[in-house]
């Protein structure tokens, strides 16, 4: 830790994600000066999780318990390689989103009384009304879904007031769900957090408040007002309006507030600065969009568990298949984004079951070594999928819906080149509906796990016909959280937070597409769409895997 001696400040940003809790340390000139991970079905086996989950059937879910226990891990790690968190000043964080937490009415007492001496999973056992908190890869809510647009007066109603249509992922409707099937949890739930906010209450010893970026992915909040809108409280609350908003408490407008200092928990067990601050923790997708100044022109996409598209809007613009967010940080502004739940998970069972290579090494080898082929599509939706509403793999040679191809080692370029074919489609389209956003895309910033892969990153410069360009550091979610504590630093020494330099130099160009192959892409895609049709009806009809 040498490295870290003559640093004066530090600045945290945690990423609570899918499969990981990640660490990002930067300092004052935004430099990443340490990162750190925790794997959680690599070191916590004994909660049974796959891929960070529990699932059953559609309902996933991952126990809470495993996320408390998991920040001792890793703050264990610093501590064992001398991390200087006396030196930490503002701690934030990210997390997966639409994420649900319960907390029991015992919470805020053993939460205030946490004792350094014993690990955090021991002292909160009873801290929680619901042990499995539902996560977004859960689809089990089509009912509630179906249910709360239909109250509201329609799909469209809700997207214009909350952001999105009803997705089974978005939080009322798991609440929804919860207060049908099991009204005594409910009733028996203090507060309920999302992930993020969920990891900020660790940090206080008492409740964070939710953040309204965060809080954009739940179908409860009107973009507008950036308040709770009681009617959706209602319906998602079987008319418990008054008890749910309670439960939710006031979210929060201000993403850059001191919320308090460090719990003593962490003062004694780690060592950080009785002074330490806690600022709002965010959704990933809103933190990443913090890591990047993005122009017009440029888009975010992040491979990670779930594949997102992230694009700066200046107004909200809902539309039926993406989701609009109020920004994190920027109080008038907006981001679209689009969520694909077939993403790195999908692409690693066509690895396994195609190359049977853990490495990715075979897998780039069919791609260096294969062309696209104009008239081979294929869609794989191992998951159910969020856009479109479709379930099951299926393959098509110039029309025809086939068994396999002809080279079944097709299969690794086709499922890439699908989940690019269908960002692009519905780019396009969000490009087109805003009036502001005429220029073509001119560079993509690739992020996630996904985005190490130069031979997977050169198939979307392709299928783009756009740069494609990756920053340092492994993980943007908490480099974007660990930004947004650095910004409220200088806020806070009324320092100007517009203009700091903090990433362009830190960018490095790594695909430029060949325009023989993007003319190739861009002559599929109308047939791509009409297919998709196609599949979308087959899903609703049959079974394909
Ligand atoms: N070299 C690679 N090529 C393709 N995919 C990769 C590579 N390295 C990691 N991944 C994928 O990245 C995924 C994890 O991405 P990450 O962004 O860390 O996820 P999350 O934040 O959701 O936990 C893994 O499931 C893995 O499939
Ligand atoms: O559901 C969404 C966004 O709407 C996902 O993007 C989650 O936020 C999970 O993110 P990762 O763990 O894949 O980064």
């Amino acid at each position: 830790m040498s490295k870290l001696d003559n640093l004066p400040n530090l600045y945290i940003g945690f990423d609570l994600s899918t499969q990981q809790l990640k660490l990002t340390v930067i300092e004052d000139t935004y430099q990443i000066v340490f990162e750190e991970t925790v794997h959680f079905d690599k070191e916590l086996p004994h909660y049974g999780t796959l891929n960070g989950v529990i699932s059953n059937g559609e309902t996933v879910a991952c126990p809470t318990l495993l996320w408390v226990e998991s920040l001792d891990i890793l703050l264990q790690k610093l501590k064992t390689k001398k991390f200087p968190f006396h030196k930490v000043r503002i701690i934030s964080g990210a997390g997966q989103q639409h994420g649900s937490i319960y907390w029991s009415h015992n919470a805020p007492f053993l939460l205030s009384s946490l004792d350094h001496s014993k690990p955090l999973v021991d002292q909160l056992k009873n801290a929680f009304s619901v042990q499995q908190s539902p996560t977004w890869q859960d689809s089990s809510t089509s009912e509630q879904c179906r249910e709360l647009e239909k109250l509201i007066g329609g799909a469209e109603v809700l997207a214009n007031l909350t952001g999105s249509k009803a997705y089974e992922r978005f939080t009322g409707n798991q609440i929804a769900k919860l207060c049908k099937a099991n009204p005594n949890a409910f009733s028996q739930t203090s507060r309920i957090s999302l992930v993020s906010s969920f990891l900020a209450t660790l940090f206080l010893g008492h409740y964070a408040p939710i953040d309204i970026s965060d809080g954009s992915g739940m179908n409860l909040l009107n973009i507008h007002t950036k308040q709770w809108e009681d009617k959706l409280l209602n319906i998602c609350s079987c008319g418990a309006e008054g008890k749910l908003k309670e439960k939710l408490d006031e979210p929060e407008i201000d993403g850059l507030k001191i919320l308090g200092n460090v719990h003593e928990y962490f003062v004694k067990k780690y060592g950080f600065s009785e002074d330490c601050k806690i600022i709002p923790f965010t959704g990933d997708n809103p933190a990443t969009l913090i890591s990047f100044n993005i122009k017009p022109g440029n888009i975010v996409i992040s491979l990670g568990t779930s594949d997102t598209v992230l694009l700066y809007t200046s107004k909200p613009c809902p539309t039926s298949e993406s989701h609009t967010l109020c920004h994190p940080i920027i109080p008038a502004s907006y981001f679209s984004m689009l969520c694909y739940k077939n993403g790195s998970l999908t692409r690693e069972h066509i690895r396994d079951i195609y190359t049977k290579d853990v490495t990715w090494e075979r897998f780039n080898n069919v791609l260096n070594s294969s062309k696209p082929i104009k008239s081979q599509i294929g869609f794989y939706f191992l998951f159910q999928e969020i856009v479109p509403f479709a379930k099951g793999i299926y393959k098509f040679d110039s029309n025809k819906l086939v068994k396999e191809f002809v080279d079944e080692n097709y299969n690794v370029r086709a499922v890439i080149e699908s989940q690019f074919l269908s960002m692009k489609l519905r780019i396009d389209k969000l490009l087109k509906d805003d009036d502001e956003k005429k220029e073509k895309i001119q560079r993509i910033i690739v992020v996630g796990g996904a985005s190490k892969n130069d031979q997977i990153v050169k198939i979307l410069a392709d299928v783009f016909g756009a740069q494609v360009w990756r920053n340092q550091g492994e993980n943007s979610a908490s480099m974007g959280a660990a930004i947004k504590a650095r910004t409220a630093f200088l806020k806070r020494e009324c320092k100007s937070i517009i203009n700091s330099n903090y990433n362009e130099e830190n960018f490095s160009l790594v695909a430029e597409p060949d325009f023989e192959n993007t003319k190739i892409y861009d002559s599929m895609i109308e047939n791509y769409q009409e297919l998709e049709k196609l599949v979308i009806q087959l899903s609703s009809t049959e079974k394909y895997i």
